[in-house]
């Protein structure tokens, strides 16, 4: 067997996977993390939905990152020190990071542990929120991020990673997990 040094494996059972999705591109990105690596995969639920209405969550969102209100979670994780490497992933909301993500990530200590940024977007790119994760986790060893396109719900587009899309994402997701030498440890 050919040994390769630095690469990194990990117990499946260390692995989490939280992640904010409304329109379930984020969840699709999730769910692929999960086929690669395992673990634990959390869904953040707030105690208080955002409107279904678009506009309206637009405008609460600004709101709350203007006055940097962290809306309370209604998941709970259990046992966080159980785990050693934190997948986290969002949608870009208002080009930052969105609010119950901040929220996660200052609810919980993640000291010590690897933090590993995923992200969909309306095509306007990250904005601040891989930087953000980094400023909430400065304890923690954050990890290169993955970005790819997601819908737009503003032009109507819900859903978009799916089917041919989603075979596309695949291939990306397994690309960036091999290039951060992170992978599940075979039995
Ligand atoms: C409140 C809100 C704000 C958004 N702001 C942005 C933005 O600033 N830039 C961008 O590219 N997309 C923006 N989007 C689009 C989402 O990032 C994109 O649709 C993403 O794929 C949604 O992920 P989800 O399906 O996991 O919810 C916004 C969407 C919502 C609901």
């Amino acid at each position: 067997d050919v040994i390769v040094r630095n690469d990194t494996t990990i117990q499946p059972n260390k692995v989490l996977i939280v992640y904010l999705s409304r329109t379930n591109n984020t969840k699709a990105i999730a769910e692929i993390i999960y086929e690669n690596m395992g673990g634990t995969l959390v869904p953040l639920e707030l105690e208080k939905p955002y409107p279904e209405n678009y506009q309206a969550t637009v405008q609460q969102v600004a709101k709350e990152n203007e006055t940097g209100y962290l809306p309370p979670l209604k998941t709970k994780i259990d046992n966080i020190d159980n785990y050693n490497v934190v997948f986290v992933g969002f949608p870009t909301w208002g080009m930052q990071l969105p609010p119950p993500m901040k929220s996660f990530l200052n609810q919980y200590d993640l000291g010590g542990k690897t933090i590993v940024p995923f992200n969909t977007n309306g095509g306007y790119g990250i904005g601040s929120s891989f930087q953000a994760v980094k400023e909430l986790c400065p304890n923690s060893k954050v990890l290169n991020g993955f970005t790819i396109q997601g819908g737009s719900e503003r032009d109507g587009r819900y859903l978009v990673i799916k089917d041919k899309k989603r075979k596309e994402a695949q291939t990306q997701v397994k690309n960036w997990l091999q290039g951060l030498r992170l992978m599940k440890e075979n039995p």
